[in-house]
């Protein structure tokens, strides 16, 4: 959804001053020496519209379109002109930013106008008149950015996942990330196995000289250990940061007529899927993105677990199947009128059931089982039922409903809730947690490679220093100190123009 948003604004602005252009759009992986612009404010009508340009006909830009130079980082008021028809555009307030103390590091420019299609169209096709100008393309100011050392590799993706944050959690996970923080952790850890390898190249070139102690191969030790288990508890942290950055996928399942699709309604307070009386209304899996208490969540309903005949059924469960198996959380529904009467048989039934739902998903934490229509059924009853089941140790914490009185709608979403904190974790407590595969790969091989050193350690020295070379070059790749080029691309399609 991110991505086509930011292509149609991409498509929209150069469509309006391809004619304009006079260099072709050019993807570029190094610093240029061009000047690029484009809006960097948000499509359609506002109040006012911010059109960047950085590079180092910068000033050229502002000259030409405003006569008379602003200061340096202060807003001024200034008549926008055209700078071949002198015909006025707006006047509006325009920014300057010398470099290297701007967002790029290169001089730089912003134009505060109005938001009106005509007036943002008049400044990006004037600009586009001045030599040496052309649209910049998606993330090409952050790509700068970056070339000039103003951010790493982390920080880039962190102000990424601001732009696309979309809940409270993710805000805060996203802007730690800029400030740098994980940076700083990676960088650290760097320095660290850095200061090792040149300890491990001394003792091969010195060693025979005896200019140095004997102790120094055993400190070392000491320093690759600790980097390996401080890296080990970094990885080992159940997904919380990925997690939260892309969203917590939470399912719906259980047999037919339950009231699962009733439940997606309530949860999204809208008829997002079908609700029958008919056992099979729901085949396909639906789909709706919901922010829960500041926490993302991709939740889905699910065709009702059932043996049939029917093909298109059977496709419907097997698509059920599979989303319980990659969910990080299963809303397990029952519903209340098909429980035993017999209250001593109510465990030994929800067991049975919840596991035919899990399957092999036994992991409690991975499930809420939520006892619906309860409106059917006595207060004596419940009563009965909840005394059981709190007493059966194997049952996962669960909630009774109603869809149709939406009594027990609160407790549940406190459970939910409940969860989700603990699988998103809490993004500005503790050390910040890893938010992307891409970091996840590159330590992995990293501790790899530290092994390699306690492999070779005692056999070849130089072997072993390789390891610890390896385990830097594996770091360095998730800041971008080394090999950025490959992923940049990667990177930056998720960014708009402008940014
Ligand atoms: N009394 C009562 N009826 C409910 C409740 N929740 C759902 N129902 C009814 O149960 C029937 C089935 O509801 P659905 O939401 O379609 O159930 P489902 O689990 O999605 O069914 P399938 O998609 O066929 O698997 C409908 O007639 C609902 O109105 C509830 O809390 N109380
Ligand atoms: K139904
Ligand atoms: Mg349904």
């Amino acid at each position: 959804m991110h991505f086509i948003r930011c292509w149609r604004r991409s498509a929209t602005v150069i469509t309006s001053i391809r004619s304009f252009t006079v260099k072709r759009l050019l993807c570029s992986v190094g610093p240029e020496d061009d000047t690029v612009f484009a809006m960097s404010s948000g499509q359609g009508r506002c109040g006012v519209a911010v059109v960047r340009v950085s590079g180092p006909a910068s000033a050229l830009a502002v000259h030409s379109l405003t006569r008379r130079f602003p200061a340096a980082r202060t807003a001024s008021l200034r008549s926008i002109i055209h700078p071949q028809t002198q015909e006025l555009l707006d006047r509006g307030l325009v920014l300057w930013f010398p470099g290297p103390h701007s967002f790029t590091g290169e001089d730089s420019a912003e134009f505060h106008i109005h938001g009106g299609p005509a007036v943002i169209n008049g400044v990006l096709q004037a600009l586009g008149t001045i030599p040496g100008l052309r649209p910049a393309e998606a993330g090409e100011f952050t790509r700068r950015a970056f070339f000039a050392g103003k951010l790493d590799l982390t920080e880039v993706e962190g102000l990424g996942d601001l732009i696309h944050a979309e809940t409270e959690a993710q805000r805060r996970q996203a802007l730690r990330q800029m400030a740098g923080d994980l940076g700083r952790i990676y960088q650290d850890w760097s320095d660290r196995l850095k200061r090792c390898l040149a300890h491990v190249e001394a003792f091969i070139d010195f060693s025979e000289d005896e200019l140095i102690e004997d102790g120094i191969l055993n400190n070392l030790d000491a320093g690759v250990c600790q980097l390996q288990t401080e890296m080990g508890n970094h990885l080992s942290d159940q997904r919380r940061g990925e997690r939260l950055r892309s969203g917590v996928q939470v399912v719906i399942a259980g047999s037919t007529n339950a009231g699962k699709s009733s439940l997606l309604n309530m949860l999204t307070q809208r008829p997002s899927a079908i609700v029958s009386p008919t056992a099979g209304t729901t085949r396909d899996v639906v789909e709706v993105p919901l922010d829960i208490g500041g926490y993302p969540v991709l939740l889905s309903d699910t065709a009702g677990l059932r043996d049939t005949t029917d093909s298109v059924e059977q496709e419907g469960v097997r698509r059920a199947r599979q989303r319980v198996e990659q969910a990080d959380l299963t809303l397990a529904v029952v519903d209340l009128t098909q429980l035993p009467s017999e209250p001593l048989m109510v465990s030994v039934f929800l067991r049975g059931h919840l596991r035919s739902i899990l399957e092999q998903t036994s992991d409690r934490q991975q499930c809420i089982p939520i006892l619906n229509k309860s409106d059917l059924i006595s207060t004596e009853q419940k009563h009965s039922i909840r005394a059981v089941l709190e007493k059966d140790g194997d049952v996962a914490r669960f909630c009774f409903l109603s869809c149709h009185t939406r009594d027990g709608l609160e407790e549940l979403l406190t459970v939910l809730q409940d969860r989700l904190k603990t699988l998103c974790g809490n993004p500005l407590a503790g050390s910040p947690s890893l938010t992307q595969t891409r970091h996840r790969t590159h330590l992995q091989t990293c501790t790899e490679a530290l092994h390699q050193y306690h492999h070779y350690r005692d056999v070849d020295l130089v072997l072993a220093a390789e390891g610890l070379r390896l385990g830097l070059s594996s770091l360095g790749r998730i800041t971008g100190r080394i090999g950025a080029e490959e992923i940049l691309d990667v990177i930056f399609k998720d960014f708009c123009i402008g940014k």
